[in-house]
């Protein structure tokens, strides 16, 4: 059994990542900080996943201190920068904070393939020595049981292995960035690492810088060289998430790598070779985005070579309650409480809801019932759904049976006021770290309602 050795200050984080792997079978020890992973003989780990900062040395620090073990490293995306340092200072890849646990589980799995003698004594999913990720399969990243799925799925098995370009459509938390991953796992650069850059998270001021990287004086404050995210995913794949953001002089250094496979760094006359596949992702719609002249029409063809879309979960009906399920028993390991379950009628609410925020909102949804429910079953009331749209079309056919018999329960204030709570509780804990859109995606509602909500709880967002 691969072991794993946690190295993380914030106690939730490391209890629930030690959980994580637990449950998935992996052997786990953890420490609070570089000085006391070293008491554990840190070599004789399989992987070593730790924070970059930590109190005393630098979670970097234990790729010195184990130099023949892998290095994970957990970092915020406002710290991608130092991800691309701690990748040339010998770490093997990184998990940008917040991830979700399938993230996880994959980037952990993919590290453990590229070991192979645990290849020989193990059954974990993607352990083995092969170059290509042959057993990994699209169904092991992300769930789809629906027929729509089914076809993306049988679309990323035939695209994975060809590195063609690939354009991935969908609208908002589809599952856009899953299926990059798996496209990456399944391809033969499934050891190297999966860079993934939301190109609408870095300002539009260090964007090239971040992508291309930079020389030294290339501009005020460049002190030092740095290596870009593209540099960082070369032998491996890059994934180029909300690609429609990306401003026009990003737009034509981009157009040069797919062209001639040569980068140029911000204020360098030289270029470098790298070897790198573009996985692109969109929920705009690029090809009027090129009539507009807002995104180029040669990027367009270039990064459209092959196109695969995602449908909105308002598409896959069918597929609803399995990804509930599935958030739920994720959450129920994660508190503890093994029993919770969805009453009849918060299934039928589940298939009822429009789903704008697609499967993010969903995922979020059980998260807060979970949190939120008193008792072992979900009512309604909980997934708080009820004044966002719904679809009343949905025929009561589409309602899968359940045996459980649950007592109707009326929705209550107290509900209510709790919600409130959280919310609060969540926003002012959450602020400094996350921008506005990524609170608002967490807690599955729109920026405008977040804004609305925070001026009627009197905790407007402080001015930066
Ligand atoms: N088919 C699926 N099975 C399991 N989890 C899923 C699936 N699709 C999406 N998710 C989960 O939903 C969340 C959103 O997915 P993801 O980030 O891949 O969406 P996205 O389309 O890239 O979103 P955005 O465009 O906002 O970046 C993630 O936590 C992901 O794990």
């Amino acid at each position: 059994m691969p072991r794993i050795l946690i190295v993380e200050d914030e106690d939730i984080i490391r209890s629930a990542v030690r959980k994580l792997l637990q449950h998935a079978g992996y052997e786990v020890a953890d420490a609070v900080s570089v000085e006391e992973a070293e008491g554990l003989d840190p070599d004789s780990f399989d992987l070593i996943i730790t924070d970059l900062r930590l109190p005393g040395a630098a979670g970097t620090e234990m790729i010195n201190r184990a130099p023949n073990t892998p290095v994970l490293i957990m970092t915020s995306y406002a710290s991608l920068r130092s991800a691309v340092d701690s990748m040339k200072m010998g770490a093997v890849d990184y998990i940008a904070k917040p991830f979700d646990h399938d993230e996880m589980l994959a980037a952990v799995a993919s590290i453990l393939a590229r070991n192979p003698a645990l290849a020989e004594d193990t059954d974990e999913p993607g352990a083995h020595s092969d170059s290509s990720n042959v057993e990994a399969d699209p169904s092991a990243i992300m769930y789809g049981q629906c027929d729509a799925m089914q076809r993306v799925f049988t679309l990323i098995r035939k695209v994975a292995p060809t590195e063609t370009t690939t354009l991935i459509r969908g609208e908002s938390g589809t599952g856009k960035e899953l299926a990059a991953r798996a496209l990456h796992l399944l391809s033969p650069r499934a050891k190297k690492p999966l860079i993934s850059v939301n190109c609408a998270a870095i300002p539009e001021s260090l964007i090239e810088s971040e992508l291309f990287g930079h020389e030294k004086g290339a501009f005020t404050g460049a002190v030092s060289a740095r290596t870009g995210l593209i540099e960082a995913a070369d032998g491996g794949s890059l994934f180029l998430d909300e690609i429609g953001e990306l401003p026009p002089e990003a737009q034509a250094r981009l157009l040069r790598v797919l062209q001639e496979s040569e980068i140029r760094r911000v204020g360098s006359t030289e270029s470098r070779k790298v070897d790198v596949r573009m996985i692109a992702a969109t929920h705009r719609n690029l090809k009027a985005m090129t009539r507009t002249g807002e995104f180029r029409e040669d990027l367009y063809y270039r990064l459209n070579v092959m196109q695969i879309r995602i449908p909105p979960l308002r598409e896959r009906r069918a597929d609803i309650l399995g990804l509930a399920r599935r958030f739920l028993a994720r959450q129920a390991n994660k508190l503890g409480r093994p029993e919770l379950s969805l009453s009849p009628e918060a299934m039928r609410t589940l298939e009822r809801y429009r789903w704008p925020g697609n499967v993010r909102e969903l995922e979020n949804a059980i998260e807060r019932a979970s949190i939120l429910s008193d008792g072992d079953i979900i009512h309604p009331s909980s997934l708080d759904l009820d004044n966002d749209p719904t679809d009343d079309h949905i025929p009561e056919t589409l309602v899968e049976g359940n045996n459980e018999q649950v007592p109707a329960r009326e929705a209550d204030d107290s509900s209510d006021l709790s919600l409130e709570d959280y919310f609060q509780h969540f926003v002012l804990e959450n602020e400094d770290r996350m921008s506005e859109t990524e609170l608002a995606q967490k807690l599955g509602i729109s920026r405008k309602s977040l804004w609305e909500r925070r001026q009627r709880l009197g905790i407007p967002r402080k001015k930066t």
